[in-house]
């Protein structure tokens, strides 16, 4: 059912954003655009999980529920943060 985990795909954009080519890898070129366009992406993700949630399906939350992770996930890459990092505060 699952296309990848959290991990598997922490783990894809780590090499894509060490190895990717920004013109065909998304994380890439968020990556090398910086955190600034990164934090775009993450506030207007979470804004359409809220709106999903209140107004939309089960699959259409999921759905934004997803690239909420993702561009959360692009945004650790970015730092450097790995998922140790963010486990230790749960
Ligand atoms: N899981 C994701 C993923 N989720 C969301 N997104 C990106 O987030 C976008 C969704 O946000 P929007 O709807 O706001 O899209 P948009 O309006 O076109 O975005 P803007 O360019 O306007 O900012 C998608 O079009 C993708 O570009 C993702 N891009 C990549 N992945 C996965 O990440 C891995 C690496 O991908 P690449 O780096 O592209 O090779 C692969 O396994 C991909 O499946």
């Amino acid at each position: 059912m699952a296309n990848k985990t959290f991990e598997e795909l922490f783990a894809e954009l780590q090499h894509k954003a060490a190895t990717g080519d920004p013109s065909t890898s998304r994380t890439a070129e968020l990556v090398a655009a910086g955190v600034h366009t990164i934090g775009k992406k993450v506030v207007e993700e979470a804004a359409e999980v809220w709106m999903a949630a209140e107004h939309e399906g089960d699959d259409r939350t999921a759905e934004e529920i997803s690239q909420l992770l993702y561009h959360l996930q692009v945004m650790m890459v970015a730092r450097g943060i790995s998922l140790d990092d963010v486990y230790a505060h749960l």
